[in-house]
């Protein structure tokens, strides 16, 4: 039967600091590091081997298939990078500290901008120190100015369906290193969460999450790699 291992990826600088993040570039702290090790490390414990890999086109989330890979001792499996699996774009809240932000506006709306199914946080503005348009690896993207998590499904599903989906029936163990939206995006989807339930959802730092699918790709169950 298909399986599908999702790990976001370890802390970022930004988390540590409680920063909006999305698109811009952070890299993982030393403790980011040591949790993606310690992935892979649990993926060859249990003996859930990745056979194939996809992550984003973001630092955080490559080094921490890297280090995953390395620790599982699987670096040499084919893998494949996609901005459609970025994180959710920040758009003008990008680089904001996440408390004084909650501080200003008040502690509803900045859940409203974190965790509403089809609300986005406002834009950024062309020309802002976080804007992306002068960055090599988004040559030829439309980079979106803000993202909410309808719209990260938007590109993360049909990703999915083309790239991802094929290996899976092919009976590959996919493993899919990416962030916390791209990855509720993806959790949503395979366990058909209602829009109105996907705000509950959380997906911690380096935790390794395993999908048993059956051969429609239909998930037959979900759990943490840790609980087994
Ligand atoms: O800042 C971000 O890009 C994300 C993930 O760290 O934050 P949030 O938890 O608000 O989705």
């Amino acid at each position: 039967m298909p399986r599908l291992i999702l790990v976001r990826h370890g802390q970022s600088q930004w988390n540590l600091e409680n920063r909006f993040t999305g698109w811009w570039d952070v890299d993982l702290t030393a403790q980011g590091e040591a949790e993606a090790i310690a992935a892979g490390q649990l993926l060859a414990e249990k003996g859930v081997l990745p056979t194939v890999a996809f992550t984003s086109i973001q630092t955080r989330a490559i080094r921490t298939l890297h280090f995953a890979l390395e620790a599982a001792g699987r670096l040499w499996i084919p893998e494949t990078k996609d901005w459609r699996l970025n994180e959710r774009h920040y758009g003008g809240l990008t680089g904001l500290d996440k408390a004084e932000t909650a501080a200003r506006h008040g502690d509803e709306q900045v859940k409203i901008w974190r965790r509403s199914f089809d609300i986005p946080p406002p834009v950024l503005e062309a020309g802002s120190q976080y804007d992306l348009g002068g960055d090599a690896r988004y040559a030829g993207i439309a980079i979106p100015n803000t993202e909410s998590l309808k719209d990260t499904i938007a590109r993360v599903l049909p990703y999915y369906e083309a790239a991802i989906a094929p290996e899976l029936r092919a009976g590959e163990t996919v493993l899919i290193a990416a962030h916390g939206n791209s990855l509720r995006a993806l959790v949503k989807h395979l366990s058909n969460i209602a829009d109105a339930d996907i705000t509950g959802l959380e997906i911690p730092t380096g935790q390794p999450i395993v999908f048993e699918l059956d051969e429609n790709l239909v998930a037959l169950e979900r759990y943490y790699l840790s609980e087994r």
